[in-house]
């Protein structure tokens, strides 16, 4: 299989602390990977140095050949990859087509945007909705709308942080359900979530980050019997769950 993005020996230092640590991986094309690990392990570093907020210490980023390791993110995102923002990404004095309007910006005059937003809002169920203010949606509503958004800016490699943290189990099903299609159609998911039902049951392949280093990757079912990550992660969570 073609690789989509090549991920090499990137280490992110902040001052004295080394957040990422030689992290070395790659994503393909229709894939949903997930990226799991306790607090600080450096998740969120490692999306916001893939999409350029973060620039690496060390190491190379790389799509289909080009290096994107130190662009911008509205760089980044023309080469393919962007990323959701954890509860923060939406503007709720904006109706929901306005929203997915304004990712669609970063490439297109404004008629072509409203197109493309459109297009994805029809992808994702939500043409019903397109009038409504975000303030006024449901929690599976406003993640899918958070994934329009992305999907608007015409990535190839979504970076999904945390976007079904308010769900309830029903609730992601369904939203698991709409991700399990896109990847279908081709599109490459990244996907960080604290729910490990969800992880388990979406991802195709997970990688597993303790201290800023890799220690695991697998199929959900190699990482759910390792060693390793047991007591590094799922051990805590099933012990805060006991
Ligand atoms: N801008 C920054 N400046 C200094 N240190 C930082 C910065 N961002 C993150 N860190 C540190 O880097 C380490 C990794 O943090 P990061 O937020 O990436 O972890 P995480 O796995 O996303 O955690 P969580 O699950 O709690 O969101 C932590 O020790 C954190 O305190």
């Amino acid at each position: 299989m073609t690789t989509l993005l090549q991920v090499e020996n990137v280490t992110v230092r902040f001052g004295g602390l080394v957040a990422l640590n030689n992290v070395s991986f790659t994503l393909n094309p229709g894939e949903i990977v997930g990226l799991i690990g306790p607090n600080g392990a450096g998740k969120t570093t490692l999306f916001s140095t893939l999409v350029g907020l973060v620039k690496p210490s060390e190491g190379r980023i790389v799509i289909e050949g080009e290096r994107i390791d130190g662009k911008r993110p509205h760089q980044v995102a023309r080469h393919g990859m962007t990323k959701t923002f954890q509860n923060v990404s939406l503007f709720p004095d904006m109706n929901v087509r306005d929203n997915v309007v304004v990712a669609a910006l970063s490439h297109s005059n404004l008629a072509d945007a409203r197109r493309t937003a459109d297009a994805a809002l029809e992808r994702l169920g939500l043409a019903s909705i397109a009038d409504a203010e975000v303030a006024d949606l449901t929690f599976p509503q406003r993640a899918l709308v958070e994934v329009a958004r992305a999907m608007a800016t015409r990535a190839r490699i979504l970076l999904l942080d945390e976007v079904m943290a308010a769900l309830n189990p029903a609730e992601m099903d369904a939203v698991m359900d709409v991700l399990s299609s896109l990847r279908d159609e081709g599109l490459t998911l990244f996907v960080v979530e604290h729910h490990m039902r969800a992880i388990m049951r979406l991802c195709d392949r997970i990688l597993a980050l303790q201290f800023g280093g890799l220690i695991a990757s697998g199929t959900p079912a190699e990482i759910a019997a390792n060693p390793v990550v047991i007591e590094a992660y799922l051990g805590r969570e099933k012990s805060k769950e006991a």
